[in-house]
């Protein structure tokens, strides 16, 4: 049998449908340059972000924005919105935009806008990730850093640069893939506690991202390459609950700031106001985030960091929806502006008060 490309064995690649070429790395990027203004605040919000998780800065470290971004407009109109808000409160509060393109699912489910840009399962990843990535630049250029989850191992290939604050996702915190490549990210990078509740997964993966990794995976240029990394050593977690109930009370917080302290990390957590730690209703959110505030106010060390999932509209809707709402979640249930307007307010205060006492 001759072997090429299309059927270079018979034993592999029985259940593989098609390979399609995706575009190299360096081609997105030379298409949409990143440029030194974006560069400048990429990296000045970087060293803020990693400062304020070890504790070097007081302020609080908000990121906050859609669950998942579906339409570029809205979380666009979405990021106008939060860069005015951020401005205002930038005394307490270091405010980074929610900006998720890579959606991890239980099962199967829309996997987000670099998988799928159109929402109706024709996968047009190359349109995806150029919108992901003319995306980032455009908030960018409101003066406001992005947070992004890194899922496929290659997609930070294309829009890294563009982001200042990094997450590992609940499903994937365990992974050694992951892990490795944390330790090769330039910016800092939070992991969620495992789906069911379990911390330590995290406290893991924040030290194995901390050390050097050879690994397999594609340079620049989009070939198979081998990797080697320093590690990342600005690595912290997030409690975002679990099977077993939310995380986000005091003593679950001083317990995982117990964890992260032993194995020598800033005894600092980020906690997730969403996810179980809402039980992914929008309205637990809010009461979440305020409940937060006050504790920060009433002097609660050890959170360094809240998530809040926020869009225009609050709520959600299926994503195969026939006409879908302006600003609205096509994933989880978020809160909508005026509510994140009163919670981003609150937590500032609470910083405010918390400094005070
Ligand atoms: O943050 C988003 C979701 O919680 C996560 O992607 C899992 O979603 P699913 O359980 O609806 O698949
Ligand atoms: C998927 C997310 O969260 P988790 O990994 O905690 O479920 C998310 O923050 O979008």
């Amino acid at each position: 049998m001759t072997i090429t490309a299309e059927n270079p064995t018979q034993t592999a690649d029985r259940r593989v449908l098609s390979y399609s070429p995706l575009p190299t790395p360096i081609e997105i990027l030379g298409e949409l340059p990143l440029g030194e203004a974006r560069e400048a605040l990429v990296e000045r919000s970087r060293s803020e972000i990693a400062d304020v998780l070890a504790g070097r800065d007081d302020r609080l470290l908000v990121v906050v924005g859609p669950c998942s971004v579906h339409d570029p407009a809205a979380a666009l109109d979405y990021a106008g919105r939060l860069a005015a808000l951020a401005r205002e409160v930038s005394e307490d509060l270091l405010i980074v935009m929610r900006v998720y393109f890579e959606k991890p699912r239980t099962t199967v489910g829309w996997k987000g806008l670099i998988n799928d840009p159109a929402l109706d399962g024709s996968y047009d990843i190359p349109r995806g990730l150029r919108t992901a990535r003319r995306l980032l630049l455009d908030v960018l250029d409101l003066g406001l850093p992005v947070g992004c989850e890194f899922l496929e191992p290659t997609s930070p290939q294309y829009i890294a640069d563009a982001v200042s604050w990094g997450a590992i996702g609940a499903r994937t915190t365990e992974s050694q893939v992951h892990r490795q490549l944390v330790s090769g990210l330039s910016m800092p990078v939070g992991f969620k506690n495992g789906t069911d509740g379990e911390v330590q997964v995290a406290v893991d993966g924040c030290r194995s991202s901390a050390s050097r990794h050879v690994f397999f995976g594609t340079d620049a240029e989009g070939r198979a390459a081998v990797v080697e990394t320093a590690g990342n050593t600005d690595c912290h977690v997030i409690l975002r609950g679990g099977t077993g109930g939310p995380n986000h009370d005091a003593a679950s917080v001083a317990s995982a700031v117990a964890s992260v302290a032993k194995v020598g990390l800033p005894g600092l957590v980020m906690v997730d106001a969403s996810h179980a730690n809402s039980g992914k209703s929008h309205e637990r959110q809010a009461e979440v985030v305020a409940e937060l505030a006050e504790r920060i106010g009433a002097g609660e060390d050890g959170i360094s960091g809240v998530m809040v999932e926020s869009f225009l509209e609050a709520g959600a809707q299926s994503v195969d929806a026939a006409e879908l709402v302006y600003g609205k979640s096509v994933t989880d249930a978020c809160i909508g502006w005026d509510t994140t307007e009163e919670g981003v307010r609150a937590l500032a205060a609470g910083v405010r008060a918390g400094r005070r006492g």
